[in-house]
């Protein structure tokens, strides 16, 4: 059995503990969960102990990472990401991770990379909210490629944001355009997405991310578009939820210990 723990109990993270408690994730145990909000780290552990599996609370990363697990899931935020990377993967604990804009950065990515290669571990870049690394990655690889993002959400869900005001409730509007890097920096947890499509092709600083907030929208849309030049790929998920990127966790962990992998 692979020992498993959550960072970041909330609502994706919950989805992982679920697919555990479900039999969908039979080659884990979760050994271990560590939030910021502590009630949630409870709750979530009681979850699991109400179906007979023992998981343990921790009040910090070092605690978690004492119970020596194989694989740390982050679904906390970008700055959380930050903190527990090289810590974690020191400790011999390979990370998937949902909040990627902590990697826009050139310098903490490379630190990130031999700290992995140097310690025996890897850190697995989860799909998300969009997909099709694979294709931006071979589009990427032949050669001559550019790429873009597009993402569509409602005005709600950029209320405490730079870019918020009323009138967005009643106008349709392209509220930011730039690269990932600036895009990771004016919303930090909003367009994780937009920093993996892009170390999955071009880089964060080649990948143009327009938002478009449309009145009434609910959910997202991402739309990723790569260019070389024989190939025009176009990868557009539309979610209602972000429930997608929690069980995109559940995919990599599938794929961590399957013989068949997608
Ligand atoms: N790659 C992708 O496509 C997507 C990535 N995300 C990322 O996943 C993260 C989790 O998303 P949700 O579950 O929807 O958020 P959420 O707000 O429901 O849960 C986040 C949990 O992490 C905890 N937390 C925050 N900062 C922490 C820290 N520094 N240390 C420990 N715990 C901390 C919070 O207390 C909360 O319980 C988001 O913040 C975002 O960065 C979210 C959606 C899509
Ligand atoms: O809107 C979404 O679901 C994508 C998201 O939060 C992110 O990329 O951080």
């Amino acid at each position: 059995m692979e020992k498993l723990v959550i960072v970041g109990c909330g609502r994706l993270g919950g989805i992982v503990a679920d697919a555990v408690i479900k039999g969908i994730l039979p080659e884990y145990e979760l050994v271990g969960v560590y939030s910021r909000t502590v009630s949630k780290a409870e709750n979530l552990a009681a979850r699991m102990q109400q179906h007979g599996k023992p998981c343990r609370v921790c009040a910090t990363i070092e605690e978690l990472l004492a119970l020596k697990p194989d694989y740390l899931v982050e679904a906390a935020s970008p700055a959380a990401m930050k903190e527990l990377a090289l810590p974690a993967l020191k400790n011999g604990t390979s990370i998937v991770t949902l909040s990627i804009g902590a990697l826009a950065d050139d310098l903490f990515y490379r630190e990130v990379a031999e700290t992995a290669k140097a310690n025996g571990t890897r850190v697995y870049l989860a799909s998300g909210a969009t997909g099709g690394f694979d294709v931006l990655r071979t589009a990427a690889l032949m050669g001559n490629a550019t790429a873009r993002f597009f993402n569509e959400k409602g005005p709600n869900a950029l209320k405490g944001t730079a870019v918020y005001d009323e009138s967005l409730q009643t106008e349709q509007r392209v509220v930011f355009s730039g690269n990932a890097v600036e895009a990771i920096q004016l919303f930090p947890t909003k367009v994780n997405v937009t920093v993996a499509a892009s170390r999955a092709s071009v880089g964060p600083a080649n990948m143009e991310v327009t938002m478009q907030s449309t009145p009434g929208f609910t959910g997202d849309t991402q739309r990723v578009e790569i260019r070389n030049d024989q190939v025009h790929a176009v990868i557009d998920v539309y979610s209602t939820t972000a429930e997608i990127a929690g069980w995109s966790v559940v995919n990599t962990l599938l794929n961590i210990t399957s013989p068949i992998v997608f």
